[in-house]
């Protein structure tokens, strides 16, 4: 029998952030081997037309929550669904709900975020913040509290090289910031948020930082724990290989590869790809859960869940293998075929910009306006690399995360929960998690269908077909006009004939 499982069996959990891509996976693990446990608190905002309830089912008959119907039949009534909005104050959750919060909360889980890198400052403060600070405060008024933990990431701190599992000061007090932000306007928030985040590449990964100042500032007597994940990428094994649900991280990346809109990246193919499966973090967040509660450490541990240090791949294994994945399972109607030329040469990366990305999409659209359609693919792509130069920062650096308390934990944990919450990260075979990942992708986010497959590989033949003939037909144009100007290619063609 699993000591985590059996510790969460009774419990009632709290957990923010539970409709985002981790949180879903946690509520999933909790309820496959935990289905004794008592309630899952989850904070939610209605949103885009759905009710709390709506949201709560809409995940719950997803294919996520196969197994779980399986083992805890009952999970609807497992679920309470708290109406709470994270950007106002007490987050706008009613007397009644706040009054059973706080009396009845075992265990928080604290996941919600705004992970936008072009958030607003008074936003992304609101959120990663104020709202973490307006939890503790919460958590501090819980009596049968036995453990918050505090979702982070691995690139908080990433204006550093090397990252220790501690919490670093920031330059600015948080509390100095949250104040200022009440009276400044928006004009002069966004003059002064460059002079504020420094060397941080965006406000995300700052605020990030600011957060787990404030929860070493306002831990009180709390039991508190850190996690920090690098980037959170598709199910590795459970419920099953390849899950994913957002266009996050590399998962909007490989989509615009597999539609053949991006065939080049300003990337460092050697740099490590520091990517985590998501089933990867949720069970370390468990095994902290039972272990901060049961041996109650003496200060605030913080827990690097990362995969460079351990098992790392770096980006051109991982464009390759993304790549060989399209070869057999390509996705639907690419605008061209894939490719993926890396370079981390700001020069080339340029030239590829125009000739393989915006060059392409002018011509499609004067196609679409030839043909009395709206042009729509100049924007799109505008749009993409827009993107992808914020990730840019992420794909050309190195860090190196120390692990020492996720291996301790490791080594606390019997071998049966080193099975059912495994987190060692050194038995992922990369080529097969990559070609599910790709796969998942195709499946969960662009909801296509494996019998299209053959139809998907008859237009890529077509495509290569378009490719070798329109570079044919630019080669001879070149050509021609080489050969009416200099005599000197004249003679060669001479030659050859
Ligand atoms: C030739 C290429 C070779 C490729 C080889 C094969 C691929 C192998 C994988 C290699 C991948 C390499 C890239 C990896 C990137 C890793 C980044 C890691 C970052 C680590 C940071 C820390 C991790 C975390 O802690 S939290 C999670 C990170 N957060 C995010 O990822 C959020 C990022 N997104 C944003 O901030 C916004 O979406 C933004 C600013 C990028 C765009 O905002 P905007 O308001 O313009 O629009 P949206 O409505 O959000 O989207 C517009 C449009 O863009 C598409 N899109 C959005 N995000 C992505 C994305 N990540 N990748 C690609 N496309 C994206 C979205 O679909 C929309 O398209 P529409 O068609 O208009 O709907
Ligand atoms: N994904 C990644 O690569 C990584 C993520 N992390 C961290 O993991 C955590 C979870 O990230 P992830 O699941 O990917 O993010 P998602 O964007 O998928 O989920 C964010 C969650 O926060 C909730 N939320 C946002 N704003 C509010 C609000 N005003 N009120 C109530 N709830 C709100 C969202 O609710 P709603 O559905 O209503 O929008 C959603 O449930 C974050 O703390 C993030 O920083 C760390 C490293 C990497």
């Amino acid at each position: 029998m699993s000591t985590i499982a059996a510790f969460y069996g009774g419990k009632s959990i709290l957990i923010t952030g539970a409709t985002g891509f981790l949180g879903k996976v946690l509520m999933e693990k909790l309820f496959r081997t935990s289905p004794d446990l008592k309630v899952i608190y989850i904070l939610v905002r209605p949103k885009a037309g759905q009710t709390l309830q709506q949201r709560v089912f809409q995940i719950l008959d997803s294919k996520l929550f196969e197994k779980v119907k399986e083992v805890c039949p009952n999970v609807h009534e497992k679920i309470r669904a708290i109406y709470a909005d994270l950007n106002q104050n007490d987050f706008a959750i009613s007397k009644e709900d706040m009054q059973e919060l706080l009396s009845c909360t075992n265990i928080i889980f604290h996941c919600a975020a705004t992970v936008r890198f072009d958030d607003t400052l008074r936003h992304a403060v609101q959120l990663n913040v104020t709202a973490t600070r307006q939890l503790l405060l919460m958590a501090s008024q819980m009596p049968k509290l036995e453990a918050f933990i505090h979702i982070s990431t691995a690139y908080s701190n990433c204006n550093l090289k090397h990252i220790d599992e501690v919490i670093y000061p920031c330059p600015v007090e948080p509390k100095k910031i949250i104040d200022s932000l009440e009276w400044l306007d928006d004009a002069i928030i966004d003059e002064i948020t460059p002079k504020l985040i420094r060397d941080w590449p965006n406000i995300y990964t700052y605020t990030k930082a600011l957060g787990e100042m404030v929860v070493q500032q306002e831990s009180r007597n709390l039991n508190i724990a850190i996690i920090r994940p690098s980037i959170v990428g598709a199910t590795w094994q459970e419920p099953f290989p390849g899950w994913v649900d957002n266009i996050n991280g590399p998962n909007g990346i490989i989509i615009a590869t597999g539609k053949g809109f991006l065939r080049a990246i300003k990337a460092t193919p050697m740099a490590v790809a520091d990517v985590i499966p998501v089933d990867t973090v949720v069970n370390l967040m468990l095994a902290v859960g039972w272990y901060t509660a049961v041996h109650r450490p003496k200060s605030t541990l913080v827990y690097h869940i990362t995969s460079g240090n351990m098992n790392p791949c770096n980006w051109h294994k991982m464009g390759v293998q993304v790549l060989a994945t399209f070869e057999k399972i390509p996705f639907e109607r690419p605008f061209r075929r894939p490719n993926a030329n890396f370079t981390s040469n700001s020069f080339t990366s340029q030239y590829w910009n125009a000739v393989s990305h915006r060059a392409p999409a002018i011509i499609y659209d004067c196609y679409l306006r030839l043909t009395g359609r709206k042009p729509r693919m100049t924007k799109l792509m505008n749009r993409l690399l827009r993107t992808v130069s914020m990730l840019e920062y992420f794909i050309n650096r190195s860090w190196e995360w120390s692990t020492y308390n996720t291996e301790m934990l490791m080594s606390e944990l019997s071998p049966e929960d080193q099975r059912v919450f495994n987190f060692d990260v050194r038995q992922l075979n990369w080529l097969e998690y990559i070609e599910n990942y790709v796969l998942g992708v195709k499946k969960y986010l662009l909801k296509e269908d494996m019998a299209g497959i053959p139809k998907a590989k008859q237009r890529l033949k077509r495509l290569r077909n378009i490719h070798y003939l329109f570079n044919t037909a630019l080669f001879l144009i070149a050509w021609r006009l080489l050969i009416a100007r200099s005599q000197m290619a004249r003679n060669v063609w001479f030659f050859i004939m």
